[in-house]
């Protein structure tokens, strides 16, 4: 995996604020600031409405917030001019859906090259082929996603996020659509993508057993991060979420 140029974060959201308008307005992220280390794993949580998937857009350049700065593997992501801010995107940034976006007119293959192809590099094709053994899906590689499991569609998304090298990976509820045992599959191969590969993640979960997989957890309530766990057990995580809940 990249890492950013020096020991810094990998992402750096400082003060960052968003709103909405429409209705009373909604200020979804309120003067935030969180930073994301390289090599670690880091679960985001809170209750509903409360930011998170704000926080996820704002953090992987897909959404701009109003004031305040992000910066992604060493760029300011909040100067970047659109056409730029996609680049350095494509460049930077792997993301894991819940819905797992795969193009069904696609093969396995060429949708986890598909990203590298968009941003314009040569693909890797001797990592994507580790990468796609490590998921557990050699001969698989030309079957369509329609023929997969909802599991297996997921690995195919994580392989395609691996295979192009981001610094790092955002995963917004990536078990969410899975039954448990499958769930856990995929959260052993995510930590499997920390602790082998280097990769830096950030996932959204609403799951403390989910994000008990993680080094870290931050928490968030009406735009605000309230809190953080290091070192998580789904039994603390719980308990802390039922604590941010009822402020
Ligand atoms: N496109 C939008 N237009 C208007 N309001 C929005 C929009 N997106 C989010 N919001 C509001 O911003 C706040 C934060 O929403 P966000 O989706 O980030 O929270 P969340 O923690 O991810 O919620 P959930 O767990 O339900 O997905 C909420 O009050 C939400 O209604």
């Amino acid at each position: 995996m990249r890492n950013t140029r020096s020991d810094g974060p990998v992402v750096q959201v400082e003060d960052v604020t968003k709103s909405y308008s429409g209705g009373a307005g909604v200020r979804a992220l309120d003067r935030v600031s969180v930073a994301f280390a390289p090599g670690t794993f880091n679960a985001v949580m809170g209750p509903s409405g409360s930011g998170k998937s704000t926080l996820l857009q704002c953090a992987a350049g897909l959404d701009k917030p109003d004031s305040g700065r992000v910066t992604v593997a060493g760029e300011d992501f909040t100067r970047l001019s659109e056409p730029r801010l996609t680049r350095a995107r494509r460049r930077a940034v792997g993301f894991v859906f819940q819905s797992y976006n795969l193009l069904d007119s696609l093969s396995v293959w060429e949708n986890i090259l598909l990203p590298q192809r968009l941003a314009g590099t040569r693909p890797d094709r001797a990592w994507a082929r580790e990468v796609v053994g490590r998921v557990g899906l050699s001969g698989r590689e030309q079957d369509r996603p329609a023929q997969l499991s909802g599991g297996q569609r997921q690995r195919v998304a994580l392989a395609r996020a691996l295979a192009a090298r981001p610094a790092v990976i955002f995963a917004d509820e990536p078990t969410g659509a899975l039954d448990l045992s499958t769930g856990r599959e995929v959260l052993a191969l995510l930590r499997e993508a920390v602790d082998a590969f280097g990769a830096t993640i950030v996932m959204v979960t609403h799951d403390p057993a989910a994000a008990a997989w993680a080094d870290r957890v931050v928490f968030l309530a009406d735009g605000r991060i309230v809190t953080e766990l290091a070192d998580p057990t789904a039994e603390k995580v719980a308990a802390q979420m039922m604590a941010v809940s009822v402020r």
